[in-house]
């Protein structure tokens, strides 16, 4: 697939708040510079639900800002639709109406939605046609939409997100999640290609955040939308998003398809947020906390397999028992389904004589099934 958006090497840097005379220094980042995104590089193709993650303040918002140009970047190259919309090195400037038309093709929905208090459902929706021009395909001319084509957009759009009941309702008389389908229906009005979600679930409970996740799904497939979701929930992408960029102290620090960024996370931090999704991980994490480890006897491990997203064609637990002289006993397991892709994960006590149980490891490492022994990562041997 072709990419529908690049940014190249994009640095944000803002004048952070003024410093006293005397700690002033003649380096620049000593006056108060804030460095929000640093030589950062994404590349998203048509098509993609792309999840930037990472912690309050590591430069999600001020990344994807830059894609509808709401934030200019300081350094470096944005092309949207094979079209550079800004370079830093051979400037290049969208004003006025160009600017305008550009950003109607990204659609935007926030965490607190942003819905006009005093108007209905119905005209919130429609205030995002209000500059709306559609070309009659006869005369090729353009005409602002009339009240007619208005009203029929504005239904058309109610019904994408279900809320056709509540046209005439007010944003104080809805739920969270109501409010944010009336956003997702307001962003969608002038049929962007691209839809930015700027933690839109946050403030939502799980239930609706699910709902709303679903919804984005759904609407990504039957408008061939291209999505870029900013949040700092790992549950969140992991239910929607193909791809996954890791951000820290404004860089990304690592990128790649969900998939591979599950079972083989690079970085300390993706590991972290990994184990707040992954029910396995956070038993890991929480054995040192038990005396688990501690009770084992001298010929037995905790042993934990991760099948990872491979076909292992044989049937590794019920070989183990057969082929060697140990007992296994499954402790813990779990099968998380991402992208219709299974990762499976085992927590077993191996019981049995050293060398039998080296065999076991061997056999485990033939057949490219991972392991990790975890009585050696809590210490208790
Ligand atoms: N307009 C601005 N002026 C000065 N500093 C800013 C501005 N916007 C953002 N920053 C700073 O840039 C850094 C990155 O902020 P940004 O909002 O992009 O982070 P984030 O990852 O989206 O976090 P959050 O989810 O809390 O918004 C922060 O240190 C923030 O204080």
């Amino acid at each position: 697939m072709a990419n529908i958006i690049e940014l190249n090497h994009l640095s944000v840097t803002f004048a952070g708040q003024k410093i006293k005379k005397k700690e002033q220094d003649k380096d620049k980042a000593s006056r108060g510079l804030i460095t929000a995104v640093s030589d950062a590089t994404l590349h998203i193709e048509k098509g993609d639900i792309y999840g930037v993650i990472g912690y309050s303040g590591a430069g999600k918002s001020t990344l994807v800002r830059t894609i509808n140009l709401l934030q200019a970047p300081t350094t470096g190259q944005i092309i949207v639709n094979d079209e550079v919309i800004f370079d830093s090195e051979n400037p290049v400037r969208f004003k006025g109406e160009q600017l305008r038309r550009f950003r109607q093709k990204i659609g935007m929905i926030f965490q607190h939605f942003n819905l006009l208090a005093e108007k209905t459902v119905f005209d919130n929706v429609a205030f995002a046609l209000q500059h709306t021009q559609i070309v009659d395909e006869n005369t090729k001319k353009s005409h602002y939409l009339t009240k007619d084509e208005k009203i029929e957009k504005v239904n058309h759009l109610l019904e994408l997100v279900d809320l056709q009941d509540l046209a005439g309702k007010y944003p104080g008389q809805l739920s969270g999640g109501q409010k944010q389908r009336v956003a997702i229906a307001r962003a969608l009005a002038n049929d962007p290609e691209i839809l930015i979600s700027d933690e839109a679930t946050s403030a939502l409970d799980p239930k609706t955040t699910n709902q709303i996740l679903d919804l984005l799904k759904d609407l990504h497939d039957r408008l061939n939308l291209t999505i870029v979701l900013i949040t700092h929930e790992m549950q969140v992408v992991k239910e929607i998003a193909n791809k996954i960029a890791v951000m820290q102290n404004g860089q990304i620090i690592e990128k790649n398809n969900l998939i591979e960024i599950f079972s083989n996370p690079q970085q300390e931090l993706t590991k972290q947020f990994i184990e707040t999704t992954s029910s396995v991980n956070r038993f890991i994490a929480g054995l040192s906390k038990t005396d688990i480890l501690q009770n084992l006897a001298e010929d037995e491990e905790l042993v934990h397999i991760d099948f990872g997203t491979n076909e292992i064609s044989e049937p590794v637990i019920s070989n183990i028992n057969k082929k060697f002289n140990v007992i296994t006993s499954i402790f813990y397991g779990n099968v998380e389904i991402l992208q219709g892709a299974s990762l499976g994960s085992l927590v077993i006590v191996l019981k049995g004589a050293e060398n039998e149980r080296t065999a076991v490891k061997a056999y485990l490492k033939e057949i490219g099934v991972a392991f990790k022994v975890l009585s050696e990562i809590g210490g208790s041997k």
